[in-house]
């Protein structure tokens, strides 16, 4: 009788653990905790908290604490570190389709790339992830990108000439620069402030709330505003990990993603509009490159331009494709 009541007691526990046992989450990022990042983490963490009533905790840890994300991605892969936030640029490595969000000039605006990332093409290609042992959740902002550099103000499109640029570990990024003349340099972003002050690199392209929380104005004297290219943030989820999840927890994070998308990208662009005036105040010299001058660009990096689109799945490049046109004709 009393095995009998144990067995029952084992068994009515053995349903209960998983729905209320407690989860802690460590989830990286790059940027320091003042960017839009550290904003969009702290939101995602309050939401999970939220809507789980208090049982899934999530520990933020920015400034690449947790490593680069190239690192980082590894670490989901091995079930080593929960989840983060990091660029789509460096999954490239992994899965080259990603390479679509790195072709210069492929949205116009923010509404385009809402649309397309959210959007059937996007979707897709976060599904490509769980073969690679990630989970892709949803887009953040990063924001469409410009250039700095300490050398000389950049207004043509000759005047990239011989600039020692930082890009992203990323062929996209590049190649498109070669075509332009400058010197690209491939580095992680938590080598990017050193390396710019050190001048072992002459200049870099980011989006202005980047430029601005990453302090870039204290070793960069020059911005040109370019908008060359929109980058979206990604935020993953260890597969090994999130396969040990409930039904139940794994519907609060995907929600709470959702929301922290919403917000971040809102948080960005409200800081985005601002912070132009802000690196102006902070000393910075600030170029607005002419439309003659980007079509400058964008004809020199055509061939790199036509060599990506051409190595993606067609599927992912017509659904691309289809998404613009859709929201251009809306
Ligand atoms: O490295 C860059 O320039 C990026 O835009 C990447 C991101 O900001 C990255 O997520 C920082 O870790």
């Amino acid at each position: 009788m009393k095995k009998a009541m144990l067995a029952m007691l084992a068994l009515a526990l053995g349903t209960v653990p998983a729905l209320a046992q407690d989860v802690t989450i460590r989830f990286g990022y790059g940027l320091n905790e003042e960017s839009t990042q550290g904003e969009g983490a702290r939101f995602l963490a309050k939401e999970i908290d939220r809507l789980s009533e208090g049982r899934l905790k999530m520990d933020t840890f920015g400034g690449g604490t947790l490593g680069p994300d190239l690192q980082m991605q590894n670490a989901l892969i091995g079930g080593a570190q929960e989840m983060m936030v990091g660029s789509t640029a460096t999954l490239v490595g992994l899965i080259p389709d990603f390479g679509v969000w790195d072709v210069p000039f492929l949205f116009a605006n923010e509404k385009e790339a809402d649309h397309v990332l959210d959007g059937p093409a996007g979707q897709a290609l976060l599904e490509t992830l769980d073969a690679q042992g990630l989970v892709g959740l949803v887009y953040w902002e990063n924001g469409f990108r410009n250039l700095t550099n300490s050398v000389r103000p950049i207004a043509t499109a000759e005047d990239l000439a011989g600039i020692k640029l930082r890009v992203m570990q990323n062929p996209v990024f590049l190649d498109t620069f070669a075509a332009t003349g400058a010197s690209p340099i491939p580095l992680a972003f938590s080598e990017l402030f050193t390396a710019l002050e050190m001048r072992t690199v002459d200049g870099q392209e980011n989006p202005v709330t980047t430029i601005q929380s990453s302090r870039f104005f204290e070793v960069q004297k020059y911005l040109t505003i370019t908008n060359h290219v929109y980058s979206p943030w990604i935020v993953l989820a260890s597969k090994s990990w999130w396969d040990g999840l409930s039904a139940a927890d794994q519907e609060v994070i995907r929600q709470a993603a959702v929301a922290s998308r919403d917000f971040e990208r809102e948080y960005s662009r409200a800081a985005s509009s601002k912070a132009v005036e802000a690196l102006k105040a902070e000393g910075m010299e600030v170029t607005v490159m002419t439309p003659e001058e980007l079509a400058k660009v964008a004809a020199m990096a055509d061939p790199v331009i036509s060599k990506v689109t051409g190595a993606l799945s067609p599927e992912v490049w017509n659904a691309v494709q289809a998404s613009l046109a859709e929201v251009r004709t809306a």
